[in-house]
């Protein structure tokens, strides 16, 4: 298909090394409540005919067992989406994510009358009380209300509306810029 092909070792960067044998170490030290890796990249959508869609990438967690699914390919897990409420895109600890199903959990908060705000927190917190599972999630609604909000240190985002790109990193950090 004219994309050239490299050797699958020239994919292993320092960093992914250095990753992997922090993630061995907090293993043999049995720390379960460390932060999911920064892997995963996600994106919610609603265009001007009221249709919604969500899509959700991943390199799953780094010293992950063989042959594992994550949460990412599942539907109501890794993400959902419905034109009637909204879509969402979820990242953080998969087997959690599976456990309390964060994406459908969300969507059915705001079924119920929720913000996409209230709606977020409350699927966030459950999955943190719940399961002690951290993660974050992009979620927009049907009328085009959206919100980022993640449990973890930290989580990169951007969302474009109305001539305006809003972007982030870190908890209360929002900056505003007009869509060149
Ligand atoms: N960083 C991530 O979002 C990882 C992904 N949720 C997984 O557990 O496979």
């Amino acid at each position: 298909m004219g994309v050239p092909e490299i050797p699958a070792e020239s994919l292993i960067t320092e960093e992914n090394k250095k990753l992997l044998e922090k993630a061995k170490q907090e293993k043999e030290a049995q720390e379960t409540d460390s932060e999911p890796n920064l892997e995963t990249v996600g994106a919610v959508a609603l265009d001007c005919k009221g249709n919604m869609a969500y899509a959700t990438s991943t390199g799953g967690l780094v010293n992950k067992m063989v042959g594992r699914v994550g949460d990412s390919p599942c539907v109501g897990s890794g993400g959902y989406a419905d034109s009637n409420i909204g879509a969402i895109s979820t990242t953080g600890h998969g087997e959690s994510i599976l456990k309390v199903n964060l994406a459908r959990l969300t969507l059915y908060h705001m079924e119920q009358g929720k913000t996409v705000e209230e709606a977020a927190d409350l699927s966030l917190g459950y999955m943190k009380s719940r399961v002690k599972g951290l993660g974050g999630l992009i979620l927009v609604s049907k009328t085009g209300d959206w919100v980022a909000k993640w449990t973890t240190t930290s989580m990169p985002w951007a969302a474009a509306k109305d001539g305006k790109v809003h972007f982030g990193i870190d908890p209360g950090e929002t900056t505003i810029k007009d869509l060149a």
